[in-house]
């Protein structure tokens, strides 16, 4: 999702964020770990961008180091064209971010007044922003309980609170680290539109840290995939769909015999199979050259087809394939 028409971009204009060859090492001599390895990416206006990768990956040390909250050993990190090191006040003075799940707000604080609060301390003046306020809160669904106090409120509500709380003053950039955290899925869809909405209507830079893969698949127009250290994928989510290697397939087959399952379950792993009205329905993956192979299998195997779909894959098993390359 482009915020901004992308048609009418200026590219005169800098780069939301643009982080070139940063490397941070931790500990030294034997015990030295290699967070982050020479990363470099641009992140344009208005953009979404999801930061993945499995635990110890350098997701973090990456954020971290954009948000001046960690020292690189090399490397540098433009905002807005900004230089953090050189003008940190200046670069950050339009950025925000909810670290680890949830912000800190202030829980015997009515939803509002911890709005003015962040507002206040992101150098607007509350009585100014107000209106900005009023729409926020209309567009998260919390008008109706902005003035009772954060801690009555459900775990979804805080969590739009402190979503809120980042968006409260003039923000350009947003940090969002696992927004959906915790959340049923309900709450979490909700707060996904809500998020969608907000981002097209601000022309809001975000980026984005979460292992629910709707987030992503709802939210982001691109995928950063870091792996030991290192940018291993940076792509739109679409084209990284349409990249994936192995498919999976839902199958219907007509009295398929125990014999017959088993042949074919040795060739391919067969899973979810459930028998009904003379039919038998199973899922497997395959990849996309051996497609007419398993047409075939299924002939020899004797089993009478009925109907074969896709199954649209998700950024989880997308991600799995590509880090297990990346590995092998
Ligand atoms: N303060 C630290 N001291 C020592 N090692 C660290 C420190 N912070 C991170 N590391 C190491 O650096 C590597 C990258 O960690 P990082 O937290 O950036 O990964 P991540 O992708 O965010 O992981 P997660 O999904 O678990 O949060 C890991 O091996 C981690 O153990």
């Amino acid at each position: 999702m482009e915020a901004t028409s992308t048609a009418d971009r200026d590219t005169t204009i800098d780069p939301a964020i643009e982080v070139d060859g940063l490397t941070k090492t931790f500990g030294s001599s034997d015990d030295s770990v290699v967070a982050v390895e020479d990363v470099s990416f641009t992140i344009h206006p208005g953009s979404v961008v999801g930061v993945l990768g499995p635990n110890g990956a350098g997701k973090t040390t990456t954020i971290k180091s954009i948000l001046g909250l960690i020292r690189p050993d090399k490397g540098t990190v433009y905002i807005d064209g900004v230089n953090i090191a050189e003008r940190p006040q200046e670069a950050f003075s339009r950025v925000d971010a909810m670290l680890e799940g949830a912000r800190n707000d202030y829980w015997r604080l009515t939803i509002r007044e911890n709005l003015r609060y962040f507002a206040t301390i992101g150098g607007d003046n509350p009585d100014v922003v107000a209106d900005r306020h009023d729409r926020l809160l209309n567009k998260l669904d919390l008008a109706e309980k902005a003035d009772e106090p954060v801690r009555d409120l459900s775990r979804g509500m805080k969590q739009k609170v402190s979503l809120a709380s980042v968006l409260a003053s003039d923000v350009s950039v947003a940090f969002l680290d696992e927004p959906t955290l915790g959340l049923d899925i309900e709450s979490s869809l909700t707060l996904r539109q809500e998020l969608g909405r907000i981002v097209e209507d601000r022309g809001l830079t975000v980026v984005l840290s979460s292992h629910d893969m709707d987030v992503i698949e709802d939210v982001c127009d691109r995928v950063i995939i870091m792996n030991d250290g290192q940018i291993i994928v940076d792509n739109e989510v679409e084209e990284l769909l349409e990249k994936v290697e192995t498919q999976r397939y839902r199958i219907t087959v007509r009295e398929a015999s125990q014999k017959a399952m088993s042949t074919l379950d040795g060739r391919y792993q067969i899973t979810n199979c459930e028998r009904f009205d003379k039919r038998t329905r199973f899922e497997l993956t395959a990849t996309n050259e051996i497609f007419y192979q398993l047409t075939r299998d299924l002939e020899q195997a004797d089993l009478t087809l009925d109907t074969i779909e896709t199954i649209q894959p998700d950024l989880e098993e997308i991600f799995l394939e590509i880090t297990e390359e990346d590995t092998s």
